[in-house]
C-alpha cells in the first residue's frame, strides 16, 4: 500500500472529518494543510483572504503542499482549492494515493450552512458560487484522484471502511518485485 494518503475535494466534501478517523483506523498521522497554512502565518483562513488576497493564500499553500508531501506516513487533508496550481496535482500525483471526496452541491450546502470559516462561500448565493466552483474543479479532481468516492449518505465510519477496502484492493494490484 502507498505510504500517504491524499484527500481532495470541495469545501465541506468531508476532508478534514474523514481524513481524521482514516489516519486514527491505518496509524498514520494526520495533517490538514488549512491548519498548517494558519499556524505557520498566524492568521486564519478568512483573515489571509482579507488582508492578503486569494493568490497569496495559494502560494502559501503550494509551499505548505510541497513540505507535507515530501513527508511519509500520513495522511493529508488538503485545502479545497490545492488542486488548482498544477505543481500541487504533480506533487500530490506523484507522492501518495490521492483520494477525490465526491460531494453534491446540496450536501456541501447543508454541511457548511452555519459555517462562517470558508470565505469563498460568504457571498449572496453560495449555491451558485458552489456550482461554478464544481464545474471548474471537477475536471481537476478527478485528474489527480487515483480514486473517487462518493460522501452523500454513507457516514464518516462507512466511508472509512469504504477507503480502505479501496487501498487494500488497490494494492492487491500492484506488481511484486
Ligand atoms: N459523511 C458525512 N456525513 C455527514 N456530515 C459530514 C460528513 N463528512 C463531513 N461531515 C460534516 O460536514 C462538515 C464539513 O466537513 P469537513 O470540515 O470535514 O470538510 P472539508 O472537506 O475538510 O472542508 P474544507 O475544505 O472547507 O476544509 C463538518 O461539520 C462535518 O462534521
Ligand atoms: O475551496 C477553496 O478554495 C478553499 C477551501 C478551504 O479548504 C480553504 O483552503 C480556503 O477556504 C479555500
Ligand atoms: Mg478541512
Amino acid at each position: 500500500m502507498v505510504d500517504n494518503i491524499f484527500l481532495v475535494g470541495l469545501m465541506g466534501a468531508g476532508k478534514t472529518t474523514i481524513g481524521r478517523a482514516l489516519a486514527r483506523r491505518l496509524n498514520k498521522t494526520f495533517i490538514d494543510s488549512d491548519h498548517e497554512i494558519e499556524a505557520r502565518t498566524g492568521a486564519s483562513i478568512p483573515l489571509i483572504f482579507e488582508i492578503e488576497g486569494e493568490a497569496s493564500f495559494r502560494h502559501r499553500e503550494a509551499e505548505v503542499i510541497r513540505d507535507l508531501t515530501a513527508r511519509s506516513n500520513i495522511v493529508l487533508a488538503t485545502g479545497g482549492g490545492a488542486i488548482l496550481k498544477p505543481e500541487n496535482r504533480e506533487l500530490l500525483k506523484a507522492r501518495g494515493t490521492v483520494i477525490y471526496l465526491r460531494a453534491s452541491v446540496a450536501s456541501i450546502l447543508a454541511r457548511t450552512a452555519h459555517d462562517k470559516n470558508r470565505p469563498l462561500l460568504q457571498t449572496a448565493d453560495p449555491r451558485a458560487r458552489l456550482e461554478q466552483l464544481t464545474r471548474e474543479r471537477e475536471p481537476l479532481y478527478e485528474e489527480v484522484a487515483h480514486f473517487v468516492v462518493e460522501t452523500g449518505r454513507p457516514n464518516v465510519q462507512l466511508l472509512v471502511n469504504t477507503i480502505v477496502a479501496q487501498l487494500e484492493a488497490g494494492s492487491a494490484n500492484q506488481p511484486r518485485d
